[in-house]
């Protein structure tokens, strides 16, 4: 965990945090990096890509040639061809890269067809509960978790932000935490809970909302916000995206239909980055989630879980736990115990018996 700040007096706690930090470093600077690429297959040669930005009752809002003079939004339909998987309908999701054809001018009252998904770099995903082993996109191609937590009212909760963490972890995608409402409470004690883990902190508070930090962050990621109701998400979404950049005002202007009746995400885009709200996404249920991907995200522990008995949960009473084992021969110093603590913390989030 390693504080965000634009203060140099935090260089000390940088370099507290520096032996266990490398995650923080792990950026990726190129904006266009979460574009997935793939051949254009021969049929609709003259398709056109497109990032969904919006979903509503079969009605998707698409950006197509950002950042070019062209750029655009326009309003596009799945196209028979799009098919079924076991599943049902294959879902077009909100941070989608699609492949457009038909009417892609964006004039109003045109319609595009959607003929092509592209690969997913990562999928953001949610059981409906915890026994629920049916999974829900929110979000397709996110790098990056914003998980938005108040210092206090409502007093934070580690497990919920452990819930959050292990989604993200899950889905391949880098947890940032974003503490809110800091004129009311300190949160330091509060952070000690997550000491063990490598995530960036960043600290905030209405009358003094940390917009240049949070902008650097979210430039060139496809960043979704997560955080439960109450805690100052839409104040900080609001200091962060004038109304002008809110893509969706405009799709309904075009379909007139109502504010984001049936989406569970809004996307904003945020210099050439987006951040991808949730504000309909009320529960956060873990049953569809693999706990051998949260093992494989503490990269240091996986390498020691190497020489673990075959079906070792590495939780604290497995016996003969080569992470235990080599933590407390010294392996990753001090903080390697908190390492552990944590890591066992979000298995057990999961109610898992085996990793
Ligand atoms: N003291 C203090 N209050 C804040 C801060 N940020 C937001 N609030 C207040 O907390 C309440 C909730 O803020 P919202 O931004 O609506 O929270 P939200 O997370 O979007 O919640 P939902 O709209 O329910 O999803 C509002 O009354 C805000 O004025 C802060 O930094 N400090
Ligand atoms: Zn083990």
């Amino acid at each position: 965990m390693s504080w965000l700040s634009g203060d140099e007096d935090d260089d000390e706690d940088d370099r507290k945090y520096s032996e266990y930090d490398e995650s923080s470093v792990r950026t990726r600077p190129n904006p266009k990096a979460n574009k997935p690429r793939s051949k254009i297959r021969p049929e609709h040669a003259d398709a056109i890509e497109g990032r969904v930005f919006s979903v509503d009752r079969g009605r998707y809002g698409i950006w197509v040639a950002e950042g070019t003079p062209e750029e655009r939004q326009i309003i596009a339909a799945r196209a028979r061809e799009l098919g079924r998987n076991q599943q049902g309908k294959v879902s077009v999701v909100t941070g989608d890269w699609v492949d457009l054809v038909g009417d892609t001018s964006g004039t109003e009252g045109t319609l595009a067809r959607i003929v092509r998904i592209r690969e997913r770099r990562t999928l953001l995903r949610r059981s409906a509960d915890d026994t629920d082993a049916v999974e829900r996109i929110i979000v397709a191609n996110a790098d990056q978790m914003l998980i938005v937590v108040a210092a206090a009212d409502p007093e934070p909760r580690p497990r919920l932000v452990d819930r959050y963490l292990v989604a993200a972890y899950d889905a391949g995608i880098d947890p940032i935490l974003c503490i809110t409402k800091t004129d009311l409470q300190d949160p330091a004690e509060f952070l000690e809970n997550f000491a063990g883990l490598e995530f960036r902190v960043i600290a905030s508070r209405s009358d003094e909302v940390p917009l240049e930090q949070l902008r650097a962050l979210l430039e060139g990621h496809t960043t979704v916000a997560v955080g439960h109701s109450g805690v100052g998400k839409s104040t900080l979404v609001n200091a962060l995206v004038p109304d002008a950049n809110r893509a969706v005002g405009h799709v309904n202007a075009v379909t007139g239909r109502g504010r984001h009746t049936s989406s569970s995400t809004i996307s904003y885009r945020v210099g050439s980055g987006w951040v991808v709200d949730t504000p309909g996404v009320r529960s956060f249920g873990l049953g569809h989630i693999d706990p051998g991907k949260i093992l494989s995200s503490f990269t240091d522990l996986a390498l020691l879980a190497e020489e673990c008995p075959r079906g070792c949960t590495h939780l604290p009473d497995a016996p003969d736990c080569a992470i235990a084992e080599a933590i407390n021969a010294g392996a990753l110093g001090d903080v390697g115990r908190l390492r552990l603590d944590s890591f066992q913390r979000l298995i057990t989030t999961l109610g898992s018996t085996s990793v």
